[in-house]
């Protein structure tokens, strides 16, 4: 996958060899058109290195929430766009690395890209980041919008994991967002709510199925 200059990518996925529990399926399984760049198994995310529980670049859902995203994706794709996911089911130890790591406030080498005007102390009170997350859930996933015919990601006005008001929905010219993007974000919102899943307010790249299978269970298995 495509990671910034010095970074490094993580081991490449087994896809569907893995065993997963009962309910989990692999995305390169259950919808196999869906690009993947799992930036918490590379360096290039927030924290600046391979986050814990992330021994593959996979990604990884329960059967209902893959179903729905698989219908997103059919949806989307009439419209000449395929999904990108950046994230999808997280290993309770990956968000207690999150936890560990912002503790030290001193660790801040990837702040330009990522939180240039949030405070680290403030990443979790703000929403940000969740000491208990969906994603462990196994029915959440951080995904954008690919052109079909130009392969290239559309402009959503920040990047992927850009935490700030920029990226909360309904951020516009005031917050530096263009016309264009909020309209991309759109495009996005529709399909995802359109089959079951909630956005959440602070990231626009972030949905949560609504019915989801375990909505009481913080899943710690490795991705892989
Ligand atoms: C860290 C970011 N990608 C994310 O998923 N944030 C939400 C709030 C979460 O941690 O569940
Ligand atoms: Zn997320």
């Amino acid at each position: 996958p495509p990671v910034e200059a010095g970074h490094t990518t993580a081991p490449t996925a087994s896809v569907s060899g893995a065993p997963l529990p009962d309910g989990f399926v692999h995305l390169a399984d259950a919808v196999p058109d869906a690009i993947q760049e799992i930036r918490y198994a590379s360096t290039y995310n927030f924290v600046g290195e391979r986050i814990d529980g992330y021994e593959a670049s996979a990604a990884i859902l329960t059967a209902e929430a893959a179903a729905a995203l698989r219908e997103a994706g059919d949806i989307l794709r009439t419209q000449g766009y395929v999904l990108k996911v950046f994230d999808a089911y997280r290993p309770q130890r990956a968000v207690d690395h999150f936890v560990r790591w912002a503790a030290d406030p001193g660790d801040e080498r990837m702040k330009q890209a990522f939180y240039p005007d949030v405070d680290t102390s403030r990443l979790f009170a703000d929403g940000y980041i969740a000491e208990h997350s969906g994603h462990s859930r196994g029915s959440t996933v951080d995904v954008t919008l690919v052109g079909a015919a130009t392969g290239r990601e559309v402009w959503m006005g920040t990047p992927f994991d850009f935490f700030g008001l920029p990226s909360h929905h309904g951020a516009g010219d005031a917050e530096g967002v263009s016309a264009d993007a909020a309209a991309n974000r759109l495009i996005l919102r529709d399909a995802m709510t359109a089959v079951g899943f909630v956005p959440l307010p602070e990231e626009w790249w972030h949905y949560r199925l609504a019915d989801e299978p375990h909505p009481e269970t913080y899943f710690d298995f490795p991705v892989r």
